[in-house]
């Protein structure tokens, strides 16, 4: 990689006024699930993303180029390589902010599916030193798989560069591995913590921490004091930028984001601006338990035109629906906290390469997972409060909700999602979060098929 300029403040900075010309985004073909790869599928996409980029009023707007945000030539590189044409919105706003010099902290917030990840990844890639060998970035987020993807995008815009990349994730590292010398680290807290707490990671050299699904990683119920763990241990010599995005951040962590990350910069959305307009939310109408499985059953031809993620509450149930759908010679899988290492990664790249067309799945990966060809998205069970606090509370979770209906329509595109309800209970919880959010979710009869097909095609055209 061409050196980076280094200013007053140690931190290494893109060249402003680089001369060398920008390279023309280049096609490569193989594997989708590889991480060089990965643009591959966003460039099929982009060509139905880029009317939504030229208007204002879309989050994937911008005026701006990604040469005018002041990106090393390297990453530019990368960013093409990967066939985006053009920031987004949050891409747009948040870059200079992240990149300015003294590095200030930020809190962003953006709609799922718009390109946050792109920010820090980019972030990361700016501010590491190519010579030092030493870990200087530290990337969090609350699953293996979103770690893993996160990866594979730091990997493809860091493709033009020398950047050296380690996990921090369960069962990665050999046994015995004493030093981590990559300078861009990404993982889950729990391991993370550990390998800091045994000097495996070394933090003295690390310029940014990045929390990806900030609220999720923030919340002192969840992962909160891990996380905090890790923050405790970055080195007190030198200010490290502390970025934290989420699509969402509920009042109950606010106040706690804004003390994690102190007078950061804000980039924040108003609770009407949370949902995507490009998926269109339905519900149906289940006499009982027996008969979501029914229901779910009935709607597996539709569920594999593009591809599906269906959310239970329990592993158990998610374990049972699979069971009992591929004895009922179905091609589906399921993926969740309980399932070695292994195999989760095993089952998820299986589904990014769309072996299985339909996940059969709990909140492990309701955040940040990024598959564009998920058209679907089923709530078997709605997310509750309880999930997240374990206190008995039966209220809809609205940001889980918002998460998970998220992982389709991305970045533009359409998608559909289907909650079943079954009794006045859940009947009221789904209201509560259609009032919560300001959209319509719209009834499909369960017994008539044309009917359902219809509605359906017609909110995917
Ligand atoms: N400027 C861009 N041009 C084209 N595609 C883009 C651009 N930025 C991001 N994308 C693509 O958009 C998709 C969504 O991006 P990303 O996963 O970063 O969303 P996100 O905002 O982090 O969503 P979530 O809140 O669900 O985690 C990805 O497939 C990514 O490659």
């Amino acid at each position: 990689m061409a050196s980076l300029e280094k200013d007053a403040d140690g931190f290494y900075t893109p060249a402003e006024s680089s001369t060398a010309p920008v390279v023309a985004p280049k096609v490569e073909e193989g594997n989708d699930a590889e991480p060089g790869n990965w643009g591959k599928r966003s460039r099929q996409f982009n060509l139905r993303g880029c009317h939504q980029q030229a208007d204002p009023n879309s989050p994937l707007y911008s005026a701006k180029s990604f040469e005018a945000l002041g990106l090393h030539q390297d990453l530019l590189k990368g960013i093409y390589d990967m066939g985006f044409s053009k920031p987004s919105k949050i891409q747009e706003r948040a870059m200079p902010l992240l990149l300015s010099n003294p590095p200030t902290n930020m809190i962003g917030q953006s709609q799922s599916g718009t390109g946050k990840t792109a920010a820090f990844v980019l972030t990361m890639l700016s501010r590491i030193d190519y010579s030092i060998n030493k870990p200087q970035a530290l990337c969090l987020a609350p699953s293996r798989e979103l770690a893993r993807q996160i990866m594979s995008v730091v990997v493809a815009m860091g493709k033009f560069t020398q950047v050296q990349t380690e996990y921090a994730i369960k069962d990665h590292l050999p046994k015995g591995a004493t030093r981590i010398t990559a300078q861009v680290i990404v993982g889950t807290p729990g391991t993370m913590t550990d390998l800091m707490r045994r000097k495996v990671i070394d933090p003295s050299e690390v310029k940014v921490f990045v929390l990806d699904e900030a609220d999720n990683m923030l919340d002192q119920d969840g992962l909160g004091d891990q996380t905090l763990r890790v923050k405790n241990m970055l080195p007190r010599t030198h200010p490290v930028q502390i970025i934290l995005f989420s699509a969402t951040f509920p009042d109950h962590v606010r106040a706690f984001a804004s003390k994690f990350a102190p007078n950061a910069n804000k980039i924040e959305l108003q609770q009407n601006e949370l949902s995507v307009d490009g998926i269109r939310q339905f519900y149906m109408d289940c006499k009982n338990e027996e008969h979501k499985y029914d229901i779910l059953v009935s709607l597996y031809g539709l569920l594999t035109v593009g591809q599906s993620i269906i959310f239970c509450k329990h592993r158990q149930t998610a374990d049972r629906i699979s069971q009992r759908m591929t004895a009922e010679g179905h091609k589906v899988a399921s993926l969740h906290g309980a399932k070695d290492a292994a195999e989760r990664d095993a089952i998820i790249d299986g589904f990014r390469e769309g072996k299985e067309k339909v996940l059969i799945t709990t909140n492990v990966i309701a955040r940040g997972i990024d598959i564009l060809q998920v058209n679907m998205v089923v709530n078997y069970d709605l997310p509750l409060m309880n999930e997240r606090d374990r206190g008995g509370d039966e209220r809809p979770d609205i940001e889980t909700y918002l998460h998970r209906i998220g992982r389709t329509g991305r970045f533009g595109r359409k998608g559909i999602s289907i909650n079943f309800v079954h009794d006045r209970k859940t009947w009221l919880q789904m209201e509560q979060i259609e009032k919560a959010l300001g959209k319509k979710i719209i009834r499909i009869e369960t017994n008539d098929f044309d009917e359902m097909e219809e509605k359906m095609k017609q909110a995917l055209k």
